[in-house]
């Protein structure tokens, strides 16, 4: 259906082009404004956030869960991800460049040394690189 060999990994390039294509072809582009995106993205957002409400923490990998209930949620990460290629293409934002940009940042922002758990004492670095006993 997505023309795509199951083997080949999907790049954000390809699924920008099939958004455009999607788009273009229910004459939906006069629909797809930065502001109609946004409000999308963040709507299923709250989607993929219901999946989750009431839950609990989860371990990783979710063992426990259904099939279905991680079909479901294939789809609603899905759709975040897909509404968030799609506004940053009609941005005009070259969303992996930028990524990978941010990536770097964050390294220098968090370097290694500084920011590393010690797993030998009870002293836990939290993310924002304020430490906690
Ligand atoms: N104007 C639109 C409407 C939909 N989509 C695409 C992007 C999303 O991947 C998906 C969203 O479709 P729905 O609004 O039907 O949302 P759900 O699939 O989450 O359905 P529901 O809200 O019924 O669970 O379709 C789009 O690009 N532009």
């Amino acid at each position: 259906m997505t023309g795509v060999p199951e083997t080949e990994s999907v790049s954000l390039d390809l699924l920008r082009e099939k958004m455009a294509e999607f788009a273009k072809e229910r004459d939906w582009d006069r629909f797809h404004s930065p502001r109609n995106l946004l409000l999308a993205l963040v709507g299923e957002v709250g989607e993929l956030s219901e999946i989750f409400q009431w839950k609990g923490e989860v371990p990783k990998g979710l063992p426990d869960w259904k099939e279905e209930e991680k079909v479901h949620l294939g789809e609603e990460l899905s759709d975040v991800l897909l509404y968030l290629v799609r506004l940053s293409d009609i941005c005009g934002i070259d969303l992996g460049k930028a990524a990978l940009r941010k990536v770097d940042l964050n390294a220098i922002k968090y370097p290694v040394t500084k920011h590393q758990c010690q797993t030998t004492t009870t002293t836990t670095n939290n993310n924002d690189g304020k430490q906690s006993s």
